[in-house]
């Protein structure tokens, strides 16, 4: 077994709350983000959690969904690394449009396509696949060597960047990541063997809520 790496979604946005496609625009947190990232940050001290480096993306939700949990776990000045390469999925052009009135312009099917399929791209954004070929070498170069080396590594992400990972950690299908949804700010904990693989995976709260 080498070390941990927790994956954590940002707590609920400005435009979650208001059900905008968001990508890399930059809302802030709502006050049930806030909350949200501040019940994932004490289930991670309660499990008794301390980190040696967090990463994040480049976007405020991430960044102070991160500092909420890293107040939490006692640990507010981590040595802390921001990336583009974390950011969330580039939404193109349906950035910034309600995702009902997408629904009603583009029909239900086509937009969970556009949401969920791996590589099915929104007009003018990014597919999952193409969300991958950035956050998947990132984390390869960056973040896997420190768990290798038996580190604890925090990842403060998004809700298609972390799934981009989550498909290739747990070894999910096309078919599968289309039905996968990740909460804000629910922790995953995955221990790591020393071959990269999976031994072991926890949730630290309700993903069932997910949508
Ligand atoms: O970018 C967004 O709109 C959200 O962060 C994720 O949205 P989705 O759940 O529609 O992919």
């Amino acid at each position: 077994m080498s070390g941990t790496l927790v994956l954590v979604r940002h707590g609920q946005s400005e435009w979650n709350l208001k059900n905008l496609f968001t990508g890399w625009r930059d809302p802030d947190l709502t006050a049930l983000g806030i909350q949200e990232a501040e019940t994932g940050g004490q289930a991670l001290a309660d499990a008794g959690l301390k980190f040696d480096i967090a990463f994040t993306s480049v976007l405020k939700r991430a960044q102070d969904t991160l500092r909420i949990v890293l107040d939490k776990v006692g640990q507010p000045d981590l040595e802390t690394i921001r990336d583009v390469a974390l950011n969330e999925r580039d939404y193109g052009d349906l950035s910034g449009l309600n995702k009902d009135d997408a629904r009603e312009k583009w029909g239900e099917e086509q937009v969970h396509i556009w949401r969920r399929s791996y590589d099915v791209p929104p007009p003018g954004g990014e597919s999952l696949r193409d969300t991958g070929a950035r956050v998947w070498p990132y984390y390869m170069t960056e973040i896997l060597p420190r768990v290798l080396r038996g580190e604890t590594v925090l990842v403060a992400a998004h809700g298609n960047s972390l799934r981009a990972l989550v498909m290739v950690l747990d070894r999910m299908s096309k078919e599968e990541i289309l039905k996968l949804n990740l909460a804000t700010g629910v922790p995953m904990v995955y221990k790591l063997n020393a071959d990269s693989t999976v031994a072991s995976k926890q949730v630290l709260g309700d993903m069932s809520g997910a949508h």
